[in-house]
C-alpha cells in the first residue's frame, strides 16, 4: 500500500474533524429525542386537557426526529467572520435545530434566516462567510466534502480529492452550468415512486423562492423538472418555521392522489408533519364526479360564471309578489283572537332595506322576516297593552315591584313575536318573495330553464355559450366537477357559507386550474398568501392562460409577483431538445428550460411500426429496457387517454403484470395520471393520439415526453406530430422548427409483411398469398378473408385479440397472424390456432358461427392445426355450449373473465 500524499493527509484530517462535529450533533439529537420521549410519557400540564395537548406536541416533535430516517442530519458547515481581527465562528447547518445540554446551538436548521443568507452568498460576494463547506454524509458518516466558498486558503478538496469531489472542485460554484457532483449523484438516483427532499442540493435560485417573504401570491413559472414542486414543499417548511404558523394553517393542492403520494415523504423529512394535502378534484366534494368536456367545460368554468351566479341568485327574489299579499293598503295576519298588520309602504321599505343589505340571500330574507315580525308584533302589543291596562285597572295589581309593567310587556312581546314569526301568512309571503333558497335548486333552474338563463346571462355570454350551459331537457342532473365549483360559489351567495380557510395555500400544476377553481381556492386564503406553481406550456385543462397575470386575475389576488425557474433537473438534454418544439408551439411566450443533465447516448429511442404491431413493439421495448436496467429502475408506459388506438390500459397492465418480477416498477398511465410524476424510463405510445384534436393536446404530449430521468422511448404507428420531426404542422408553421431530426435517433420501422430487424423474412398478408395458403383456394380465401376482415371491425374483438397476443407473447410464444389467422403458435407439442370472436361470441349461435369460421380459416390457410381454439369475450351464455362445440367441431373454447382467462381447457391452450 502506498503512503498517503500530503493532500490525502489533509483531506482525511478535514473529514475526521467534520466527523467529530457530526457525531456530536447526533449525540445531542439523541439526547433531545430521549428527553422528548420522556415528556410524551409524562407531559405535565395544569389539567387533563393541558396534559393531552402537551403530550400531542411532544409526540409530534418525537415523530419529527424519527422522520429523519436515513437522511443526514447535517449537510453543511459555515464559518463566518466573528470580528475584524479575522477570527471565525463555525456553524453546522442541517435538517433540524439541535442544541446541547447548555442549550448552545449545535445544528442550525436550514430554514433559519442566517442559514438562508449564508447559502445565498457567492464566492464573488461572500459577505461574512469565510467558508461554506458542503458535507456529503451517508446518515451519520461523513464520506466527502466540497468547499463552495473558501476565503482563507485554497480549498482542501483540490488536493487528494475523491472521484465524487473531483468535478465539483474544478467547477466554480457561481457558474450557472456548474453541476456539482453531489447534485449530479442525487439527480441520477433511481426514482422509486417517492420524491426526495432537495435540501442538501437546493440551488440558489430555488432557495430565493423558498424564502421569498413578500406578501401576496408568489407565482412560479418553470418548465418540466425545474423543481417547482420541490420549491413549493420546501417553502411550506420555511413558512412554518419562520412565520410561526401551525401545520394545519397550510394546504397543499396537487393534481391527483398519486402525485400526493409521490411527494408525501418530503415534508415529514423536512420536519413538517400534519400539513394538509389534497387532490384538486376532492376540494369540491367527491373526486368521483365526472368532468364536463369541450366548450361546455370551458364556459362553465369561465370567470364570468361568478357574475352569472350572482345574478341568478339576485333574480330569485320576486319583490313584485308583495302586492299579492296586501289588502286595503296593509299586510295583515290574524288568529287566536289576535290580529296585526303592517302598512304597505312600511312593508315595501323593509323589503328594500333588506335587499340592499350586503349579505347572502338567506340573510336578506331573514332580515326582512325580522323587521316584518317586529312591525307586526309592535301593533299587537300596543293594542293588547291598552287592554291589559284597562283589565289591570279593574282587577288590581298582579305582582309587586317597580318594574312589574315592563316585565309583563316583555312576556307579551316575546309571545307575540313567536306568534307572528310562525304565522302561515308570513311564511307564505316569504316563500312568494324568495321562492328558492337552496343552491342546488337555483343551479338546476339556471341550467334547465332557457328564459332564466337568458335573463341572467344577457350581456355576459353569447347565445352559443348559453346553449352550452343548458342541460338537455329531462336529463337527470348529476353534478359535474365544474358544477360543484359553482355550487360552492352559490353556497356563499345563498347561505353565506365559506369553506375552511388557511393562512397559506400551495397550488401545484396550477396551469390546469380553471378560473373558477382558482377563484374558489383563493377564497380559502383571505390573506392572499399563496404559492402558485405551474408551467403554461404543460397546460392540459379546458383553459389556457397566456400569462400568469391572467391567472392572478382569476385569483382576484391583490398582491402577486412572478418568478421563473429556467434550469431543468429531471429530463436529460437530448429528450428536452426533442420535446422543446412542442412547448414552443403550445405556449410561444414561455421559455423552455435548459437541462442541466448531460446527453445519454441512448436517452431517446423512436420506433415506428404498424398499428397491429404496436403492442408487440411495446412489449419488445419493455423487455429491452428491463434487460438494460435490471430490477431497480421505474418504467412508465404512457398511453393515450382514448385507448381506442389498439388496446386499453388494462391489457397493457396485465401484460406487464404477467411478466412478474419487474411488474412493480412498470406502470401504465395516461397523461392526467402522470402529471407531476417522474420515472427512470418512459415509453410514450402513439403521440399523435395523445395530441388528438384537443386544443390542449400538445400540452398533454409535452407532459408525457418530459417525465423521465434516464430515457424516453416513443412507439408510434401514426406519423409523429410535425413539431417532433421539424416539419410544418397543420396547426400552422412552427414558431421554431425542431432541431431534432429522426436520423439522430434509433428508429426501427416494422410493418406487417416487412421483415423486422433480425427476423427471417416472411411474406405478408395482402400480397395475394398468406403464409402457406394451398393453391386453388385463392378465390375462396379472399372471400373468407373479407368475412374475417368484416368481423375484425369489432372494437371488442380487437381488444380481445390484443389481450390474447399479450398473453401469448408473455408466455414466450411468437404467434403468427395475418389477414385470416388471428394467432398461430407453433411448438413441440403441435400447432395451435386461435380464432377470436366479438360481441356475440359468448352466445351459442356466436360460438357455432365462430367454430365454422375457424374451420374455414384452418382449411384455406392450410394449417393442420393440432388444436383449434375459440376465444370468447366472456363466459358462454348457455350451459353445455363448450362441450357441444368440442364434441361437434373438435374445437376448444376459452374466454375472458375480468383480467384472467378461463375455460376448462385454458391450461392446455395457453401454456
Ligand atoms: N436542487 C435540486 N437538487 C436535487 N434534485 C433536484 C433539485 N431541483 C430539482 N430536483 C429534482 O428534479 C426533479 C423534478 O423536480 P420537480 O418535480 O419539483 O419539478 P417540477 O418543476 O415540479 O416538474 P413538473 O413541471 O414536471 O411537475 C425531482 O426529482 C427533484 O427532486
Amino acid at each position: 500500500m502506498s503512503a498517503p500524499t500530503q493532500g490525502e493527509h489533509s483531506r482525511e484530517a478535514v473529514i475526521a474533524e467534520e466527523q467529530e462535529a457530526v457525531d456530536h450533533a447526533y449525540s445531542c439529537l439523541e439526547r433531545m429525542r430521549a428527553a422528548t420521549a420522556k415528556m410524551v410519557l409524562d407531559p405535565g400540564g395544569a389539567n387533563a386537557k393541558d396534559s393531552a395537548e402537551l403530550r400531542r406536541e411532544h409526540q409530534e416533535r418525537l415523530e419529527a426526529y424519527d422522520d429523519l430516517a436515513d437522511k443526514p442530519l447535517v449537510f453543511m458547515r459555515v464559518d463566518v467572520s466573528a470580528d475584524d481581527a479575522g477570527a471565525a465562528e463555525s456553524f453546522y447547518v442541517g435538517r433540524r435545530n439541535v442544541v446541547d445540554e447548555e442549550r448552545e446551538r449545535v445544528v442550525i436548521s436550514w430554514t433559519s434566516e442566517a442559514a438562508v443568507r449564508w447559502r445565498q452568498a457567492r464566492q464573488s460576494d461572500p459577505g461574512d462567510v469565510r467558508l461554506r463547506r458542503v458535507l456529503h454524509c451517508e446518515r451519520q458518516h461523513v464520506r466527502g466534502f466540497h468547499d463552495e466558498i473558501h476565503r482563507a486558503r485554497p480549498s482542501v478538496s483540490l488536493a487528494g480529492r475523491s472521484s465524487l469531489d473531483a468535478s465539483a472542485s474544478s467547477v466554480p460554484a457561481d457558474t450557472p452550468e456548474a453541476l456539482d457532483p453531489f447534485l449530479a449523484r442525487e439527480l441520477d438516483l433511481a426514482r422509486d415512486g417517492r420524491m426526495r427532499d432537495i435540501v442538501e442540493t437546493i440551488q440558489r435560485e430555488q432557495l430565493d423562492l423558498v424564502a421569498d417573504d413578500r406578501p401576496g401570491a408568489l407565482m412560479v413559472q418553470g418548465g418540466p423538472g425545474t423543481g417547482k414542486t420541490a420549491v413549493g414543499l420546501h417553502r411550506v417548511t420555511w413558512l412554518l418555521d419562520n412565520r410561526g404558523w401551525r401545520a394545519q394553517d397550510v394546504l397543499v393542492v396537487g393534481p391527483h392522489q398519486d402525485f400526493l403520494d409521490f411527494v408525501s415523504t418530503v415534508l415529514p423529512s423536512l420536519g413538517s408533519r400534519g400539513v394538509r394535502t389534497m387532490e384538486l378534484s376532492r376540494i369540491w366534494g367527491t373526486g368521483a364526479a365526472p368532468h364536463d368536456t369541450g366548450p361546455r367545460a370551458r364556459v362553465k368554468s369561465d370567470l364570468r360564471m361568478a357574475e352569472l351566479l350572482r345574478r341568478a341568485v339576485e333574480d330569485v327574489v320576486r319583490p313584485e309578489r308583495l302586492e299579492d299579499f296586501v289588502e286595503y293598503g296593509a299586510f295583515t295576519i290574524s288568529g287566536g283572537g289576535m290580529s296585526a298588520g303592517v302598512e304597505q309602504a312600511d312593508l315595501q321599505r323593509s323589503l328594500e332595506v333588506a335587499l340592499a343589505r350586503p349579505g347572502s340571500l338567506r340573510y336578506q330574507r331573514d332580515e326582512f322576516h325580522k323587521s316584518l315580525v317586529t312591525g307586526l308584533s309592535a301593533r299587537v302589543i300596543r293594542s293588547l297593552s291598552k287592554q291589559e291596562r284597562e283589565d289591570r285597572g279593574k282587577e288590581g295589581p298582579h305582582c309587586e315591584g317597580p318594574d312589574r309593567g315592563l316585565r309583563e310587556e316583555t312576556v307579551v312581546d316575546s309571545r307575540l313575536r313567536a306568534w307572528a314569526e310562525r304565522h302561515p301568512r308570513v311564511d307564505a309571503l316569504l316563500k312568494a318573495l324568495w321562492p328558492l333558497t337552496d343552491e342546488e335548486r337555483i343551479l338546476r333552474r339556471l341550467f334547465g330553464d332557457r328564459a332564466v338563463l337568458a335573463k341572467a346571462a344577457r350581456d355576459l355570454f353569447s347565445e352559443e355559450e348559453q346553449r352550452h350551459l343548458l342541460n338537455k331537457p329531462r336529463t337527470k342532473v348529476v353534478w359535474s366537477q365544474e358544477d360543484r365549483v359553482c355550487l360552492e360559489e352559490l353556497r356563499f351567495l345563498v347561505r353565506g357559507e365559506r369553506p375552511r380557510r388557511y393562512r397559506h395555500i400551495v397550488l401545484d400544476e396550477a396551469q390546469d386550474l380553471t378560473p373558477m377553481q382558482a377563484r374558489s381556492l383563493a377564497q380559502r386564503c383571505p390573506d392572499g398568501s399563496m404559492t402558485v406553481l405551474g408551467d403554461l406550456a404543460q397546460a392540459t385543462g379546458p383553459h389556457k392562460y397566456a400569462t400568469w397575470g391572467d391567472f392572478a386575475r382569476s385569483l382576484g389576488a391583490g398582491q402577486w409577483h412572478t418568478a421563473e425557474l429556467l434550469v431543468g433537473y429531471r429530463v436529460p438534454r437530448q429528450i428536452m431538445e426533442f420535446a422543446a418544439p412542442i412547448a414552443r408551439r403550445h405556449a410561444p411566450g414561455v421559455e423552455v428550460p435548459r437541462s442541466i443533465r448531460a446527453h445519454g447516448a441512448d436517452a431517446l429511442t423512436l420506433r415506428h411500426t404498424a398499428p397491429e404491431l404496436l403492442l408487440e413493439e411495446l412489449e419488445r421495448r419493455l423487455w429491452e429496457l428491463e434487460a438494460v436496467t435490471g430490477d431497480q429502475r421505474s418504467i412508465a408506459v404512457i398511453i393515450p387517454e382514448d385507448a381506442g388506438i389498439f388496446v386499453g390500459a388494462e391489457e397493457v397492465a396485465e401484460a406487464v403484470a404477467a411478466r412478474g418480477r419487474n411488474a412493480r416498477l412498470v406502470r401504465v398511465l395516461n397523461v392526467p395520471e402522470v402529471n407531476g410524476l417522474e420515472f427512470d424510463h418512459v415509453v410514450v405510445v402513439e403521440p399523435a393520439a395523445i395530441v388528438g384534436d384537443d386544443q390542449n393536446g400538445l400540452g398533454s404530449l409535452y407532459v408525457a415526453l418530459t417525465r423521465s430521468t434516464q430515457s424516453l422511448s416513443v412507439i408510434h404507428a401514426r406519423p409523429l406530430p410535425a413539431e417532433l420531426v421539424g416539419g410544418e404542422s397543420e396547426r400552422g408553421p412552427s414558431a421554431e422548427t425542431s432541431r431534432a431530426s429522426t436520423a439522430e435517433f434509433s428508429e426501427v420501422v416494422a410493418r406487417p409483411g416487412e421483415p423486422e430487424r433480425g427476423e427471417p423474412e416472411r411474406r405478408g398478408a395482402g400480397e395475394g398469398e398468406g403464409f402457406g395458403a394451398p393453391s386453388g383456394l385463392d378465390g375462396l380465401r379472399s372471400l373468407i378473408e373479407r368475412g374475417v376482415e368484416h368481423e375484425r371491425g369489432s372494437e371488442l374483438r380487437q381488444r380481445l385479440w390484443c389481450a390474447l397476443m399479450l398473453e401469448l407473447h408473455g408466455r414466450g410464444h411468437a404467434p403468427e397472424h395475418d389477414g385470416l389467422v388471428d394467432a398461430l403458435c407453433t411448438g413441440p407439442d403441435g400447432d395451435r390456432l386461435f380464432h377470436v370472436l366479438g360481441e356475440d361470441g359468448h352466445t351459442y349461435e356466436g360460438m357455432r358461427q365462430g367454430a365454422l369460421r375457424a374451420k374455414e380459416v384452418a382449411h384455406v390457410h392450410g394449417t393442420e392445426a393440432d388444436t383449434v381454439c375459440l376465444v370468447l369475450p366472456k363466459a358462454p351464455e348457455q350451459a353445455g355450449a363448450v362441450e357441444a362445440v368440442r364434441e361437434m367441431f373438435g374445437i376448444l373454447v376459452i374466454w375472458r373473465a375480468g383480467r384472467r382467462w378461463a375455460g376448462p381447457d385454458v391450461f392446455r391452450v395457453l401454456h
